[in-house]
């Protein structure tokens, strides 16, 4: 029996799913991380690892990770942070948005605040990453990966396209060169589940690893999501409903308009044009705990349009469908009965997701057929019949919603399966 082992570091917590051939969970784990820092996720690593079972452990044959898009930080030679990374939600990058404009491409992705470009060359321009040795960028994923085959720098395309790599002609840009300065050495970068080494000894001998357990490319933690779905058609799409809300629709075209916040990720010989919203699950946990928005979704009338019109944000600032830095929060009238009030909150949800699927179509992706969830939300039958009315499509349940069954699909894809 072999089994191969998926890892979904998201926004609020890492989670850890072991599957057989078959695609059938094995084993699984979760912790929440107390913060976005190296060492928190170092030890949510090697606490998931402790709690997969020494049966399942000892016949792992592949690991894939995943990490949120566009959090990046540097190290040093031997894999050391030297400066606490930069979120994916991080906006101190708007301050170079005009250096970026000067260099890159018109309308190019990557001239958000939120590209992972934009924070290395603020973070180099600023002082906040020292330059007077070489210093390796990686993505989250890239150096979770790197703590169990030890290799620096290899990263994937999908963790790779916000730094400004070409997923088609498979080449960082000449144009990005001259912009990133010489100290900064780029992640070679490689297909997602492409095997990069063998578990580093030390690993595999304190986690009980088979010696010849192979690490593979990861991806980002939305695209494991659309990974763990059955959707594979072109007009087939994934809202991942976390912390954030982020679209995924497989298409034939590619279509890229940073106007909108609009990306497409490479997926085989198709793409997965979308966008990803800072509204989401963070506002409503910033309300209601998980089980009151449980039992106040109960109380919903699904068939009935909310008229309250919200834009759940946590602070200003909007990536999609509208790329707006400054886009405000609007979370008011607030009505007294909390029913009324998270039935406000997921139908404006509800619209934003509508919204963002229309404006992919409208840029020329291939129209929407069909959308899994996936992520926290996708539990709430209640929020899926408002979606399903917005989006004028079938809204259906995925058997597995978990970014960390995606991932150890990855995985057994890089073992060969
Ligand atoms: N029943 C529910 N209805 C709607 N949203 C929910 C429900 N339960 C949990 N959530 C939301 O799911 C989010 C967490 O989902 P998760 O996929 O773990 O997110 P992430 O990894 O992005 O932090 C929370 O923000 C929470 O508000
Ligand atoms: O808000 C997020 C945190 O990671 C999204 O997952 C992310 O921005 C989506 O990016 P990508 O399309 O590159 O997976």
């Amino acid at each position: 029996m072999v089994f191969d082992l998926g890892f979904d570091f998201g926004t609020s917590g890492a989670r850890a799913i072991a599957i057989d051939r078959s695609g059938t969970i094995r084993a699984r784990a979760q912790t929440p991380l107390s913060a976005q820092t190296p060492e928190v996720w170092r030890d949510a690593l090697f606490f998931l690892l402790e709690q997969i079972p020494i049966a399942v452990r000892s016949h792992v044959r592949a690991i894939a990770i995943d990490g949120t898009s566009s959090t990046g930080l540097a190290c040093d030679r031997a894999g050391t942070a030297i400066a606490p990374p930069i979120l994916y939600n991080d906006r101190r990058a708007a301050a170079i948005l005009d250096r970026l404009r000067a260099i890159a491409p018109p309308n190019h992705l990557t001239i958000s605040a939120s590209s992972s470009l934009a924070k290395l060359l603020w973070a180099c321009h600023s002082g906040y990453f020292a330059q007077n040795t070489p210093l390796y960028f990686l993505h989250q994923a890239d150096w979770i990966a790197f703590l169990l085959h030890g290799q620096l720098a290899i990263g994937d395309y999908h963790n790779a396209l916000k730094l400004g790599y070409d997923p088609e002609t498979l080449c960082y840009p000449d144009w990005l060169f001259d912009a990133v300065p010489a100290a900064i050495q780029l992640p070679e970068i490689v297909a997602p589940g492409t095997k990069i080494a063998t578990i580093r000894k030390n690993i595999g001998d304190r986690f009980r690893l088979p010696p010849d357990c192979a690490i593979v490319a990861g991806t980002t933690d939305s695209i494991a999501a659309f990974l763990a779905s059955p959707a594979r058609q072109p007009g087939e799409a994934v809202t991942s409903l976390g912390s954030t809300l982020v679209l995924k629709l497989l298409s034939r075209t590619r279509i890229d308009d940073a106007h909108f916040g609009i990306y497409s990720h490479r997926f085989g010989d198709l793409w997965l044009a979308g966008g990803a919203s800072n509204a989401g699950g963070a506002v409503l946990r910033q309300f209601f705990g998980d089980r009151q928005l449980a039992e106040l979704s109960e109380q919903i009338d699904p068939n009935s349009a909310s008229p309250l019109d919200y834009y759940p944000l946590l602070e200003p600032g909007e990536r999609f469908p509208v790329n707006d830095p400054e886009l405000a929060p609007r979370l008011a009238p607030r009505p007294e009965s909390d029913v009324e009030f998270l039935h406000g909150l997921l139908e404006s949800l509800a619209r934003i997701e509508g919204r963002g699927y229309q404006c992919l179509q409208t840029s020329g992706a291939t129209p929407l057929t069909r959308v899994y969830s996936a992520g926290g939300g996708a539990q709430n039958r209640t929020w899926s019949a408002i979606r399903q009315r917005c989006l004028g499509v079938e809204v259906v349940a995925s058997p597995q919603t978990e970014a960390a069954y995606g991932t150890a699909l990855l995985a057994a894809s890089g073992a060969g399966s």
